[in-house]
């Protein structure tokens, strides 16, 4: 049945296979949780945990609460998280047998015998390694799909580890759903600020109308993590930074900063003006390439001195790599995306850095720099020159900030994939990857990563940064080389004393 914008509304079960696993616990049943509370969930939902592990039901319910976050102790979350318990079950069983998926079809009949009316729907969440995608998408699809009513699912990244490997995967899940049933996640693409892009930019004309190649200079998109890989270096060693960052969350903010403004507000009307801007981008050239890998500083291990992790690895945990959009609006302007694990901070930033202003009346005058900032404390900044207050006229650096948190005192920010999931039973799939658009993604990455995994001569060796760094030294040097100018001597955030200038 074509479900676009059919919301679940009751009946529904939701089937979380891989429970047992990290993103389930950290991130899904906290999501499912938070949607729960907030009365976001359909009426009647139960949750069915399913994984190979064999756990009684209070294990399972241990653990798919353990990250629910109830700091104050508040009686109405400790009650909402006991009702929560009472919704979800689990079912231990294989990912590959028959008899394991017939018997969870029997439990979930056995839920749907007690719903009223004949409709009933189903999401399928695979927090699942992509080895078992296939398996699991395939038995679900034989033995647990119902034709009460609609079927979803959901799939995880990384949705393969390069063009040919995705399209085999893209192949095979096709075999089994339709377009319109599957949801791939990225969820970045639940995040507030990135949500908040499509709206800074089409319902903001001064915004818009500096938004091109003639006014900007540079775009840096920037993701910074203070911890390295430890306990999941076998697992990162197999993707390395840029399958895990950069070709999914980094390419998605980047493809809807830079789209040109969609027909409506419509899934199909968005993917389509991201797969355009995606498509006039060529593959990534090693020369606009800088990698690194971290090393022990600080107290902290190096990525070689993981145990799980070969001892001559040159997989890279930090990547920038420079795209080139060939279209009229971008051309010529460097999108410079950079991510690392190790580093100084936390922090996922979009900086929009403009062009000079005609020299004449000024002369080093700073370049004016709007910030999404993503994560964490979402703000939205525009560095721009002011008057300095007082009997004399000159520029300084200042900025207009609106940081969420004093703006809208009140708001709650949804988790991502709270929002994401609840797109999913909505049948919205605005916030989604489509096919085409995980096909163009790979093209632009794939030549770069067999590059890097030497399919093509040697494997260029990452220089090595000290755990806890900004990053590889070289760096300053590498985003100096696309124009990238820093800010004046004199920018003091967030209030500057004339005294000191
Ligand atoms: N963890 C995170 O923060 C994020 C994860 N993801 C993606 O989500 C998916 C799940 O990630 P995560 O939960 O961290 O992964 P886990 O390694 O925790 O795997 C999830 C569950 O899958 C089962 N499993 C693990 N390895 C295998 C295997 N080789 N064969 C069959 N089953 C296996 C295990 O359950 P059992 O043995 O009980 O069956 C495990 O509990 C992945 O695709 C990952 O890339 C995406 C974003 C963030
Ligand atoms: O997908 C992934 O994302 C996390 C970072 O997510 P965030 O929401 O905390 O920014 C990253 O740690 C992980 O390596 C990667 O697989």
């Amino acid at each position: 049945m074509a479900s676009t914008n059919i919301e679940f509304k009751d009946n529904t079960l939701v089937v979380v296979f891989g429970a047992s696993g990290d993103l389930a616990k950290k991130k899904t049943f906290p999501a499912l949780f938070g949607l729960y509370r907030d009365n976001f969930l359909p009426k009647g939902v139960h949750i069915v945990g399913y994984a190979r592990t064999k756990m009684d039901e209070a294990e399972f319910h241990k653990r798919a609460t353990q990250y629910i976050k109830n700091p104050d102790n508040s009686p109405e979350i400790t009650e909402k998280i006991e009702e929560f318990k009472k919704l979800s079950s689990y079912i231990s069983g294989s990912y590959e047998d028959s008899d394991a998926f017939e018997n969870l079809e029997k439990h979930l009949q056995g839920i749907e015998s007690a719903y009223q009316g004949d409709e009933t729907h189903r999401l399928f969440y695979l927090a699942l390694p992509p080895s078992v995608f296939i398996p699991v998408a395939t038995n679900v699809k034989k033995f647990n799909y119902t034709t009460k009513g609609i079927n979803r699912i959901i799939v995880e990244k990384p949705f393969g580890r390069d063009l040919d490997s995705s399209r085999e995967l893209l192949g095979s899940l096709k075999k089994s759903w339709t377009e319109d049933e599957t949801f791939r996640i990225d969820h970045y693409l639940g995040k507030e600020m990135v949500k908040n892009i499509l709206v800074l930019r089409f319902a903001n004309i001064a915004l818009n109308a500096a938004w091109d190649k003639n006014s900007i200079s540079s775009v840096q998109i920037t993701f910074k993590e203070p911890f390295g890989t430890e306990g999941r270096g076998g697992y990162f060693d197999e993707f390395g930074i840029i399958r895990d960052i950069l070709q999914n969350h980094l390419l998605q903010v980047l493809s809807v900063l830079t789209m040109e403004r969609p027909v409506s507000f419509a899934s199909e009307d968005i993917r389509d003006e991201k797969v355009k801007v995606l498509r006039a981008i060529p593959p990534i050239e090693p020369s606009d390439t800088l990698l690194g890998q971290y090393v022990a500083a600080n107290g902290k291990p190096g990525y070689l001195d993981d145990d799980t992790v070969p001892h001559n690895s040159v997989c890279p945990t930090f990547a920038a790599t420079t795209l080139w959009i060939h279209n009229p609006r971008w051309e010529g302007v460097p999108f410079i995306l950079k991510a690392g694990k190790a580093l100084n901070e936390a922090k996922v930033e979009v900086r929009i850095q403009f062009k000079d202003v005609t020299q004449g009346i000024f002369k080093d005058i700073s370049r004016n720099e709007l910030v999404l900032r993503i994560q964490p404390s979402e703000a939205v900044y525009l560095k721009l020159n002011t008057k300095t207050p007082g009997l004399y006229t000159r520029a300084l650096p200042t900025e207009m900030d609106l940081t969420y948190k004093r703006r809208f005192q009140d708001a709650k920010i949804p988790e991502a994939y709270e929002a994401l999931i609840l797109d999913a039973l909505k049948g919205d799939h605005s916030n989604f990857v489509r096919d085409d658009e995980l096909d163009v993604a790979w093209k632009i990455f794939t030549p770069i990563l067999h590059w890097i995994e030497g399919k093509n001569g040697a494997a260029p060796k990452p220089v090595p940064y000290p755990y806890g760094s900004r990053g590889p030294k070289e760096l300053d040097a590498f985003i100096g080389k696309y124009g990238f100018r820093r800010s004046q001597e004199g920018y003091v955030w967030p209030v500057t004393s004339l005294s000191n200038l």
